[in-house]
């Protein structure tokens, strides 16, 4: 089982490399506005929520991309429009160097089974009337995929990878748990081989003691596999693990992007300085009592605030913030591939917050495992 599997030691591109390479995914000011109706007895638009509000990201082959922030910042709505659920309202969506921005249900069929998603609900995302085997079976009955052996070898063997019992197949998903009914969404986003897979939350709506599992399992699958990830999560702890890099966003924007050991340990957004700092469970002792919290919650946004759109929680905020709207970019002391959209960041310290990172101890437990082996 993935229990026993180590966490290997993340091999992801450098922010140096990356540049020279060709991105898988590529994101270019994407937006989402939903259009709001009101009036009487006519409908007319009369506002839109900016969900997503112009975000430039790249994701390239193998690589793991953690995007994390609060809730409704529009994580799943990006996740959503990268897979193609979504139609973006503006911008620009390259895949594999096509463009597929506005492409059709036709025009996408050739990528549709190269680009999977994992989504949050293990309960929801089964259909409880179907057994395992045909859940994991559609998705190469659909696409008209005859592997080697057969689909039912080729499900049995999913099954094992992804640490179920292959005599499982004629179960029904109601006769599995959380953590088990997340492993067969994984093999079921598997059976395509796919080369981008969007994993929307993908652990928490599980147990804390079996978010490390699956947290553990996604990574050997990246690992053996070479799958690029984009991983959303509101959650710094559990993306730490996974990612070669990390994305924050906030109402509708990335404030911050970088490679993981920089974002953890030179963090110089407010914001990610907030996400870091948001401890739970943990007694505060004199040393952790400084930890920033965020007050409030995200404003709407059907009207996000005008400038730099944390100022209204942010504690370093000035009158230049309201006005100017911080792009995100290389700001002084940052390293090559670290952005930071803010007028007055913090000091690139070395001073690890990694001690603000907390995470569960079943976490915990591995991320010392892997350090130690
Ligand atoms: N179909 C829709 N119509 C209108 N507004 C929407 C729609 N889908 C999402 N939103 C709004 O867009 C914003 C971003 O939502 P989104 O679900 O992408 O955020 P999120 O960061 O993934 O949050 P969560 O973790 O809660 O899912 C929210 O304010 C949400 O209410």
């Amino acid at each position: 089982m993935s229990n026993n599997v180590t966490l290997p030691e993340q091999q992801g591109p450098e922010a140096g490399t990356a540049a020279t390479r060709e991105p898988l995914l590529a994101v270019e000011n994407m937006k989402m506005h939903f259009p709001i109706y009101g009036g009487f007895p006519i409908k007319r638009k009369v506002g839109a929520v900016r969900a997503v509000d112009g975000v430039d990201f790249q994701v390239f082959p193998g690589e793991s991309l953690g995007l994390v922030g609060e809730s409704g910042c529009g994580k799943s709505t990006t996740g959503r429009m990268v897979t193609r659920l979504l139609e973006p309202t503006a911008g620009k969506i390259t895949y594999s160097g096509r463009d597929i921005t506005h492409a059709k249900r036709r025009e996408l069929a050739p990528i549709r089974s190269e680009i999977q998603m994992i989504f949050q609900d293990p309960y929801s995302s089964l259909n409880p009337r179907q057994t395992v085997g045909t859940i994991i079976k559609s998705p190469m009955e659909i696409n008209g995929i005859n592997p080697p052996g057969g689909r039912e070898k080729k499900v049995r063997e999913l099954l094992e990878l992804v640490g179920l019992n292959p005599e499982h197949y004629n179960r029904f998903p109601h006769e599995f748990s959380g953590g088990q009914r997340q492993r067969i969404g994984v093999a079921r986003a598997l059976a395509l081989e796919p080369k981008l897979i969007v994993a929307d939350e993908p652990v928490s709506a599980l147990d804390v003691s079996i978010q490390a599992q699956v947290v553990n399992l996604l990574q050997k699958v990246q690992d053996e596999l070479g799958i690029a990830f984009l991983f959303i999560a509101h959650d710094l702890a559990i993306v730490r693990h996974f990612s070669h890099r990390v994305a924050v966003m906030y109402l509708g924007k990335i404030v911050e992007v970088a490679d993981r050991e920089s974002l953890y340990t030179r963090p110089r957004h407010p914001y990610t300085h907030a996400l870091l700092s948001a401890v739970p469970e943990v007694d505060l002792d004199t040393e952790h009592k400084e930890r920033i919290r965020l007050a409030g919650d995200v404003p709407s946004p059907i009207s996000p605030p005008s400038g730099c759109r944390f100022r209204t929680r942010c504690w370093k905020a000035q009158d230049k913030c309201a006005t100017d709207e911080p792009p995100l970019v290389q700001i002084s002391g940052n390293k090559e591939g670290h952005l930071t959209a803010c007028h007055f960041p913090e000091a690139p310290s070395i001073e690890a917050r990694v001690e603000d990172v907390v995470m569960d101890p079943a976490l915990a437990a591995l991320e010392k495992d892997h350090t130690e082996g």
